[in-house]
């Protein structure tokens, strides 16, 4: 059983004066669900998706996955945590140009010790991107780019994919195709998607809407 749960999460910069970017913030997101992040730029949705994924600690405030807080583990524990139960897809790719496409499938299996079998194949044939194991992520387009990405967040079986305006650098019809794409991949295996979006038109596909203003969460209208 895969959970998130968040409480009253608070995250600011600076002393004197205090810069509050997320003030008290609480939810819960449950196993397999697609979460859409929204609102304005600035008003705290990446420093959400990084508290919620552990790549930033709060100022207040709790975070825990699986049951377990956070804050109680250790940076190797944290690590081993994000390595294993999580993949991540950021707006600029973050593919390592010094390695070629397959191996930069191949790091998440080696950090976690998973045997390579030929899961590297089968992930560039689910992104749709067959025989380009040997391509360097330069020679490749944006769209294709952030498709290695998604096929490197995910050959590990991660619970959860934290995904920070990951269309945010594609035209439309890239973008639509990264969106479903996350979409299937996640919905198929009953992995967690946790997308920062500036599309609405991604907002149809979310089991769970946060709508961040000015560091809060907002209700959904109607509800
Ligand atoms: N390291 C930092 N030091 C000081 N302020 C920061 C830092 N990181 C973020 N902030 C501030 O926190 C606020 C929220 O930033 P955040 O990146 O979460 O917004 P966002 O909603 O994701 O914005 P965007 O849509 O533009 O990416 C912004 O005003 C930003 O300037």
């Amino acid at each position: 059983m895969s959970e998130i749960i968040f409480e009253s999460l608070t995250r600011w910069y600076g002393e004197h004066p205090r810069r509050l970017v997320l003030d008290g913030v609480s939810g819960k997101i449950t196993d397999g669900q697609f979460v859409v992040v929204i609102g304005r730029s600035g008003s705290g949705k990446s420093t959400l998706l990084n508290l919620l994924g552990g790549l930033d600690t709060p100022s207040q405030g709790l975070v825990k996955v699986d049951g377990v807080d956070l804050a109680t583990m250790n940076d190797g524990a944290l690590t081993a945590l994000r390595r294993r139960r999580m993949g991540f897809v950021f707006q600029s790719y973050n593919l390592i140009p010094t390695l070629s496409v397959a191996d930069n499938l191949r790091l998440p299996l080696q950090l976690n010790g998973i045997a390579e079998g030929n899961k590297v194949s089968e992930w560039l044939a689910r992104v749709d991107l067959q025989g380009r194991e040997h391509d360097w992520p330069d020679q490749l387009s944006g769209g294709e780019q952030q498709r290695v990405a998604i096929a490197r967040a995910l050959i590990h079986e991660p619970a959860y994919i934290f995904a920070d305006e990951p269309t945010g650098n594609l035209d439309l019809a890239n973008a639509e195709r990264i969106v479903q794409l996350l979409d299937s991949l996640c919905r198929s295996a009953g992995r967690t998607l946790i997308m920062v979006t500036h599309a609405p038109e991604v907002v149809g596909l979310a089991d769970q809407l946060l709508t961040i203003r000015e560091g809060r969460l907002v209700e959904a209208e109607g509800h």
